[in-house]
């Protein structure tokens, strides 16, 4: 048997001491067996906290995917070994924070979505699809963006958006007749379509082409923000995040479209709580409210997309507000 086969066994039988033994003797820990599991796999789904710690240590990679594409950390939290998904979860934050500390000095300010926004878009009566058939926003979120409106609209006043797409969370937005509503769209045609649809006419809405990177300065400050790109990293959405605390009134409600990692219900644990932490660290605490989604996600919604961005069964919507005035 290989030292591989010799460990992914020690794993899945919790024997610390041979998993310790194995890998001093230079058993490779990133090793994949005939199923396609790693030990760390083993380890988690078997609920033995001490050697998916030794496997970490020895540095198992955290985010290996099995066959059916599902990682240690869901397989602790399928089977509710809650110590074993608590070390993993860790792991997965620290490596994802030193990563994208790492990637920020290696690319500082490198353009996100150029392509996106040259390409020619296409509309349907259910979605916004960019050049490559990929969805930019799609109808079966409508029951999601009304609950974000609900959110940023919770105390009036003056409401941000950036990005139109559908123009869905918008549509809500102006059911709660805020003071004023400004919307930032960057893709040229998505805006023609803004203007054709009679948008520029609404007394309280202010339009402003541009990414919002480059229209910072014709910003004001806000009750209630919504952020909701297409083409852009997580890097961009954190970059958002620095410039709250100029564009968020005091007693404000932020909140952002919450896909991240939405094909991994481990990886998106990983991320809720990373953007979480970070968004603490400029003073904003963020709840996250439980929305089910299974009943409006059918297959046949994607036909005709060519990736499924969001695979979950329940959509965890964002509210941030300072951390003073959430006590
Ligand atoms: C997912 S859609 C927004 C959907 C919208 N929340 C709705 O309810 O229909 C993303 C939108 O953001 C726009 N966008 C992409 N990058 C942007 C940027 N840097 N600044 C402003 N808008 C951007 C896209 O053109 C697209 O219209």
């Amino acid at each position: 048997m290989a030292d591989g086969d010799l460990l992914c066994e020690a794993a899945r039988s919790g024997d610390t001491e041979r998993t310790k033994t194995l890998i001093a003797a230079g058993a490779d820990v990133s090793f994949f067996d005939g199923d396609g599991l790693t030990p760390l796999m083993h380890a988690a789904k078997h609920g033995h906290a001490a050697v998916v710690k030794c496997l970490l240590e020895a540095g198992a990679p955290w985010n290996a995917l099995s066959p059916s594409s599902l990682s240690a950390g869901d397989f602790a939290m399928d089977s509710g070994h809650q110590e074993a998904f608590d070390l993993l979860l860790n792991a997965g934050i620290q490596a994802e924070l030193i990563l994208g500390t790492i990637a920020r000095r290696a690319n500082p300010g490198t353009d996100p979505n150029g392509d996106y926004l040259e390409d020619r878009v296409s509309f349907s009566e259910d979605k916004l699809m960019d050049s490559e058939s990929k969805a930019v926003m799609m109808a079966w979120e409508k029951p999601l963006m009304e609950a974000h409106a609900k959110a940023v609209c919770s105390g009036g006043g003056h409401i941000l958006n950036i990005g139109f797409g559908m123009g869905l969370v918008d549509t809500a937005i102006q059911q709660y007749a805020p003071l004023t509503h400004t919307i930032v769209e960057a893709h040229p045609e998505v805006y023609d379509r803004m203007l054709r649809s009679g948008w520029r006419e609404k007394k309280n809405v202010k339009i402003i082409l541009g990414r919002w990177q480059d229209v910072l300065p014709q910003l004001e400050s806000y009750d209630g923000i919504f952020f909701d790109t297409y083409g852009e990293y997580y890097e961009d959405m954190r970059e958002f995040h620095q410039q709250l605390p100029s564009l968020l009134k005091p007693g404000g409600i932020y909140s952002f479209f919450n896909g991240l990692c939405g094909g991994n219900a481990f990886f998106h644990v990983v991320y809720c709580q990373l953007v979480s932490l970070e968004l603490e660290s400029l003073g904003y605490s963020t709840q996250l409210i439980p929305l089910p989604v299974k009943a409006c996600l059918g297959e046949e919604v994607w036909k005709g997309v060519k990736h499924k961005y969001w695979q979950l069964d329940t959509y965890y919507l964002p509210v941030c507000q300072s951390i003073e005035d959430s006590e």
